[in-house]
């Protein structure tokens, strides 16, 4: 049976199901065996492969009971024009059982078997508790985060008559608007009963409004005690840090408080990498257990993007009274790094879930009454009494209503109905047909569907180059003078005018992909400039105008992943360089930054990107693309990721109408 199995990892790396690097490490796991035993090296990779794409562990019961919906392997790959039919997960499972597996593992020694959380003494590489197989490193992450969040989420002492004053202030008497409960006031409540506590919700439901409301809260409250309350704000990337500084800045401008409270509250945030003080060629950091941060509450915005071993990082870095606050939308595709940490700690979410103690305490302090819809008796004892129950639903908050989105919004009913997973609507809506009697006509006005087409089709190609008119017009009008400040006003608007219109796709490769995309759309703008630079008009060419994304951190140069910059010509030196927003936290800092682009080593054309890629991000027009045939990336977390990173405008591309369909029943099975 041994040599079957390897056999059978060879078959599946050789089709592309299996990388290399999850065979290799299969491979030495069993050289280091005495008595290796027949599924080691399968199951070794397979655990490799999981964290590969996404997750944390291998669920050996999921494994077994549907090998193929819990492996997701795409279409295998065809080498030399030789189609190789590999052997199918269905085939290679058939006839085994849990328990004969679980056996197995637990004879080897290169498992260690674990049936709490606490920690072990063991270096095995592979750890076995209860159904799932984790590889070591990543079960530490997560027993790390789960110990840290039990002891953050004990109940804190707080001044409750001050707090009721301050949320009546800042939100008003009770009662939201008309019956409605009034979510946000009860959110930032929330956040102060423990020192941990997540508010998700969809977009422009008004996390920002709330948070910029929990700064003042925090402020006012600690000030009242004479003290001053050191916060901190951070986001995964440096566009979610950009996009989190611009937003709570401008909330704050609107609000009306107390000018000392207002002061004294810093909307600068920072990427977590900044934050816990990256130190480059490493995976540590400056910041960790006994360096902790120095912060009382730390907020972190964009939570769906935190991959495990990050948080992780976070957790261990934040010192004992902190106080851990996080932010986002837990329907969202996950970081594309393995663990869906806001998605389970959310679990459940959408139904409440809350117990007597935190009604009360909710109640008592915010003047809202909850409806018994959001409550749960389940979560009455400390012992819970379901076995599955989520103990962090106590400290969640969901904000239930689009401020951006009303009613009449097509990009708002469409978010909905895929993150339902409803197909009915959808169906009407693909096949063209007029609003039902009850809808009103405005909801279909902002999105369009465009079907049967090719990307060198006439409609496509002019969807393309209407998004980008404006931004072109841009590239081509060139500064108004030759000052620096000129030239850096120019480049900011160019870069503006970039970020309206995006194109995103689900997959990288084939026709629909981001590589022949930029490729094609590359060729259609340096034709359409009609310059004499526009040479081979290829998507890596540094021609005038090309937008590129950064795809690795580069610290020297302060450019993070996800960067975007356009070359343009830097009239002060009359070189070609490529303007990028500047990252810099500093106050005084220069908002443009011009690189050489022979100092780029890790770009790539972004008229197209990739869902992922765009999470974080929102354009006023978004065209997202889904390609020919199914693949089991496409889930109903990527379309609606997709969907909401529009503001105004949303354009679906799909050739074909099943392909979305079937996508919208499919959901991201967490690890
Ligand atoms: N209670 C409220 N009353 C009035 N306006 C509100 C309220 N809540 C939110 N808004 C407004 O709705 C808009 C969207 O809110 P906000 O930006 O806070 O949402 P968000 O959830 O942070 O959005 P995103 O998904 O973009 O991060 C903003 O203009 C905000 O000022």
């Amino acid at each position: 049976m041994m040599e079957t199995n390897a056999a059978q990892l060879q078959q599946w790396q050789q089709v592309g199901w299996l990388r290399p690097l999850d065979v290799s490490f299969a491979n030495l796991l069993l050289e280091q065996e005495s008595e290796p035993s027949p599924w080691l090296a399968m199951l070794a990779a397979l655990a490799s492969y999981q964290l590969g794409r996404g997750q944390v562990s291998l669920n050996l019961a999921s494994l077994l009971q549907n090998p193929t919906f819990c492996l997701q392997f795409p279409r295998p790959r065809t080498a030399m024009n030789t189609v190789v039919e590999p052997t199918s997960p269905e085939a290679v499972f058939a006839n085994t059982s849990l328990h004969d597996v679980i056996a197995v593992l637990q004879k080897s020694r290169a498992v260690s078997v674990v049936h709490d959380s606490s920690e072990t003494d063991s270096t095995a590489p592979l750890v076995l508790q209860q159904e799932r197989l984790y590889l070591r490193r990543y079960w530490r992450y997560q027993q790390g985060i789960k110990t840290r969040l039990q002891v953050l989420a004990k109940q804190r002492e707080v001044n409750k008559p001050a707090l009721q004053q301050v949320l009546k202030d800042l939100f008003g008497n009770s009662a939201g608007d008309g019956d409605k409960l009034n979510w946000q006031k009860l959110a930032c409540a929330n956040t102060l009963r423990s020192g941990f506590s997540v508010i998700t919700g969809g977009p422009g439901t008004g996390k920002t409004y709330t948070v910029v409301r929990l700064l003042a809260t925090l402020q006012q409250l600690s000030m009242a005690e004479g003290g001053s309350e050191r916060i901190l704000l951070a986001a995964p990337t440096g566009k979610a840090a950009a996009r989190m500084t611009e937003s709570v800045r401008s909330e704050l401008n609107q609000l009306t408080i107390n000018d000392s409270v207002k002061q004294s509250i810093d909307a600068n945030a920072v990427t977590l990498h900044r934050l816990l003080g990256a130190k480059p060629g490493s995976r540590g950091f400056k910041h960790h257990a006994d360096n902790p941060l120095l912060v009382d509450t730390l907020i972190i915005d964009e939570a769906s993007m935190v991959d495990v071993e990050m948080m992780a990082f976070v957790v261990d870095a934040l010192p004992g009274h902190a106080r851990l606050i996080l932010l986002g939308d837990k329907d969202q595709l996950a970081s594309v790094e393995a663990g869906a940490v806001l998605g389970e700690l959310c679990a459940g979410a959408d139904t409440g879930g809350y117990n007597s103690n935190t009604v009360q305490w909710l109640e008592q302090v915010t003047g809202e009454s909850i409806p018994a819809v959001y409550t749960d008796s389940a979560f009455e004892l400390s012992a819970y009494t379901k076995p599955d129950a989520n103990p962090y639903l106590q400290h969640i908050v969901m904000l239930r209503e689009s401020r951006r989105f009303d009613g009449q919004s097509g990009i708002g009913k469409l978010a909905t109905e895929v993150n339902g997973m409803r197909t009915a609507w959808l169906q009407q809506w693909l096949q063209g047909n007029a609003p039902a009697a009850d809808e009103p006509a405005e909801l279909y006005r902002r999105i369009q569907y465009l079907s049967n087409t090719h990307p060198t089709d006439a409609d496509f190609r002019s969807l393309v180059q209407n998004g980008l008119a404006d931004f072109m017009a841009r590239v081509a009008k060139r500064p108004g003078g030759d000052s620096k400040a000129s030239c850096d006003q120019w480049a900011e608007q160019v870069l503006d005018a970039f970020s309206q219109f995006q194109v995103l796709c689900a997959v990288r490769d084939g026709e629909w992909g981001t590589k022949a995309l930029n490729e094609l759309i590359s060729q259609w703008a340096t034709a359409a400039s009609g310059s004499a630079d526009s040479g081979s008009g290829s998507s890596d060419h540094w021609y005038l105008g090309r937008p590129v994304m950064i795809t690795r951190n580069d610290y020297g140069l302060d450019l993070r992943n996800g960067d975007i910059g356009i070359m343009l010509l830097h009239t002060p030196t009359n070189t070609r360089r490529v303007a990028f927003l500047s990252n810099a936290a500093a106050a005084n800092a220069s908002k443009m930054r011009w690189v050489l682009p022979s100092r780029l080593t890790h770009v790539e054309t972004v008229y197209a990107m990739t869902v992922h890629k765009s999470q974080g991000s929102e354009f006023r027009h978004t065209v997202l693309v889904l390609p020919e045939h199914d693949t089991p990336v496409l889930t109903k977390e990527l379309l609606y990721t997709g969907i909401t990173r529009a503001r105004e405008q949303f354009t679906l591309v799909a050739p074909q109408s099943k392909v979305l369909l079937d996508a919208v029943q499919r959901q991201v099975e967490r690890g």
